[in-house]
């Protein structure tokens, strides 16, 4: 079987300081590469950096994948899609290697993050905006599962003017970003352009692999999609402000949207929980936040450059939206962050449904939805996220005062119709 040419090795093993496992066992390298040469799938490149101190997990070895120019619909664009499907299925995850012009964006991107973060605390704090939760997020800020992360964070949500309808209606989330500098927003809003062809790239071969026939199937979600970014940098595991928990960078959680495009340098951090039987969680019912955050059942996902272009590849997980459109047959990955011995730049971009848009469960994986479910209400399930995650920011707080978590319910229901008193368009408050 294809999916079984790169596996992610199966030994938990108890890491130490600056020690990396050796991931790749040499049988299966031989027969990757003499069992299925294919223009679409590459070996492996080599990993970089090494595992967060006492994490205990698995070294994973992804599945790399390159995405063709466009997707038409061919026989090769079908069967990169039954790939892609099958290994995140199996996997959770894969990788696909960047074009250059991606890889040198990454790199100019990195080093704008850098700049940005090595500025003062106080200069960095009056980037925040009180409509939209764009901005800089301090280290200890941000909760998950109620305890606090180390990340520190600028988050790059859709740069809406105050002149827009929906931020002149004061609908939750929409609003401006407090950009740093002209520079900074350029370098942010191109990165997330090319991450996003790749998004829509991705929506199409996965709406082939799950057999709908049409390409477009799923893009028709991401209409003006509510795309956002984080751009991410993680303190080394001995530099922390001492809000938040030992080696914690981001506590287990699952990603609210479609698909999760992130990249990261050479340092390392990132653990995925693979698809495993009886862990079928719902975190737009139920919280999936902290969700055996301390178990063994963890895979490291290591840094490796790309050996075309010498950037860094980008990881692929799925979302909430994901899981529920396909009922569960593309389960959400569940992923947490360690903090490592040297500080850890990262970026997360999240290609997503329009906020206004009902996310409906495909009837068996076929074209028409489902009457069987309400459908999801997009915009109110990334609120609640928020909302959860940021209580104490200025964002929530004028969220509260000025009610507009009615505006958001009033809003919902009127996408929703008729189901609209249905369990999926609760408005959590
Ligand atoms: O740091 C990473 O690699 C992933 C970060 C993440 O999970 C997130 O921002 O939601
Ligand atoms: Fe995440």
């Amino acid at each position: 079987m294809l999916r079984r040419a790169v596996p992610i090795s199966t030994q938990p093993v108890k890491h130490s300081f600056g020690v990396l496992r050796p991931a790749v066992a040499p049988s299966w390298t031989r027969c990757l590469a003499t069992v299925h040469p294919s223009p679409l799938i590459t070996e492996p490149p080599p990993v970089r950096g090494s595992m967060p101190p006492n994490h205990v997990a698995r070294v994973g070895r992804l599945t790399t994948f390159a995405l063709p120019q466009e997707v038409v619909g061919s026989q090769s664009d079908l069967s990169l899609g039954q790939r892609m499907i099958d290994t995140w299925r199996k996997d959770g995850i894969f990788q696909i290697f960047l074009t250059p012009a991606q890889g040198a964006m990454l790199r100019r991107a990195f080093k704008s993050s850098k700049g940005f973060f090595r500025r003062p605390y106080e200069e960095k704090a009056k980037h925040v905006d009180d409509r939209s939760f764009s901005g800089y997020i301090a280290s200890g800020e941000e909760l998950t599962d109620g305890v606090a992360d180390y990340s520190e964070i600028f988050t790059v949500t859709k740069d809406l003017p105050p002149t827009d309808p929906r931020v002149q209606a004061k609908w939750p989330c929409h609003g401006p970003c407090p950009w740093p500098d002209a520079n900074y927003a350029t370098t942010m809003k191109d990165l997330m352009t090319l991450l996003g062809e790749s998004g829509e790239k991705l929506l199409k071969l996965t709406a082939l692999g799950l057999g709908l026939g049409d390409p477009n199937a799923l893009t028709k979600l991401t209409e003006d999609g509510w795309h956002h970014m984080r751009v991410l940098r993680f303190p080394q595991v001995d530099r922390t402000n001492g809000k938040g928990k030992a080696g914690r960078g981001i506590g287990s959680h699952t990603d609210y949207g479609l698909l999760v495009i992130a990249g990261q340098d050479d340092v390392g951090g990132l653990f995925i929980r693979r698809p495993m039987d009886g862990e079928k969680l719902h975190n737009w019912e139920k919280s999936a936040a902290g969700f055996k955050e301390n178990d063994e059942n963890w895979t490291y996902v290591p840094p490796v450059e790309n050996t075309l272009t010498v950037f860094p590849v980008c990881s692929h997980i799925l979302g909430d939206m994901m899981q529920y459109l396909t009922r569960d047959h593309l389960p959400s990955t569940p992923h947490k962050v360690g903090l490592n011995t040297r500080e850890r730049y990262a970026f997360a971009y999240f290609h997503e449904p329009n906020f206004s848009s009902v996310v409906k469960p495909l009837r068996d994986y076929g074209h028409e939805a489902s009457n069987d479910k309400p459908g999801i209400h997009y915009g109110t399930h990334f609120t609640n996220m928020f909302m959860r995650n940021y209580p104490e920011r200025i964002t929530a707080k004028r969220v509260k005062a000025e009610n507009r978590m009615q505006i958001l319910k009033d809003i919902a229901n009127e996408a929703l119709g008729p189901a609209r008193d249905a369990a999926g368009a609760s408005v959590a408050m």
